[in-house]
């Protein structure tokens, strides 16, 4: 059973604290900015590798700061990612966020994170957020990969277009809601759709 509640973060707007700039740091900011290119990131570390300084370079919304971690930088931050190589420093970030009642992840240990960040899958509106409750990343991979390729590029287009129907439709909350039913029924009927084919 996998008791976590999945939510879709506006990062645009809330304060991202990233602490260590290695291999495990700059997989964690790739796909931060893969799925949210405008993500406010503070990333801390002592040293920052090259694909690290690479992904930053040119993107305003992501501020460097070469040093050890330490709780200032916790300082106006919604969000924090423990990602350097040593435990105990991962730990302190921990037991700092808590105290503050920060949301924290802590990449080498999934039992001293509030959240994960998962496998992602994007086709323009759409966005489907895969996890596996911590126990098999790589399953998350697989399974973004395989949704990747089985959800039809074209599903944006029916979103838009429902969208442009959504806003045509002038009655009450309860006539939308079956005029969209409606006009929907046939996506999740495999004849119909075409989407599972
Ligand atoms: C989905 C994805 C998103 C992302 O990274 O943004 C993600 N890991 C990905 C890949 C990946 N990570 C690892 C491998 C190597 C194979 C393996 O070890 O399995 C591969 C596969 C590969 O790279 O091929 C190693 C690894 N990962 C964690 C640990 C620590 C531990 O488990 O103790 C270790 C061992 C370190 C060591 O042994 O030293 C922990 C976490 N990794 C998570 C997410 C969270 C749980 C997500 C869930 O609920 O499923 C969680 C708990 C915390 C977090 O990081 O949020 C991304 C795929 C993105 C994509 O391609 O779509
Ligand atoms: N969640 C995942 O997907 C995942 C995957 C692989 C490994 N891991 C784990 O993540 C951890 C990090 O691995 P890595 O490969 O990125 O290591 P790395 O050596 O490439 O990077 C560690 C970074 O942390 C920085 N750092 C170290 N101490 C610091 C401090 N006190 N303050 C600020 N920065 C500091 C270093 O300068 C370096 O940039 C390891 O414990 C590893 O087992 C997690």
């Amino acid at each position: 059973m996998n008791h976590l509640y999945p939510i879709f973060l506006k990062v645009h707007q809330l304060n991202t604290l990233l602490v260590g700039g290695g291999f495990v740091g700059t997989e964690k900011l790739a796909f931060l900015l893969k799925s949210s290119p405008k993500a406010q990131v503070t990333a801390v570390s002592r040293e920052f590798n090259e694909d690290f300084l690479a992904l930053a370079k040119d993107n305003p919304y992501v501020t460097l700061i070469q040093d050890v971690y330490h709780e200032k930088y916790l300082g106006g931050k919604h969000i924090v990612i423990a990602a350097t190589d040593d435990k105990a420093v991962n730990r302190r970030i921990h037991d700092d966020a808590k105290e503050r009642f920060l949301l924290v992840n802590v990449a080498d240990t999934p039992d001293l994170c509030d959240f994960y960040l998962g496998g992602i899958v994007s086709k323009g509106n759409v966005k489907i957020a895969i996890s596996t409750n911590g126990k098999s990343p790589t399953t998350a991979k697989r399974l973004r990969q395989l949704l990747e390729e089985v959800i039809p590029e074209d599903i944006n287009e029916l979103v838009e277009n429902i969208n442009e129907y959504r806003k045509t439709l002038k009655g009450d909350f309860e006539y939308k809601v079956e005029a969209l039913n409606k006009l929907t029924e046939g996506l999740v009927s495999k004849e119909k759709s075409g989407l599972l084919e």
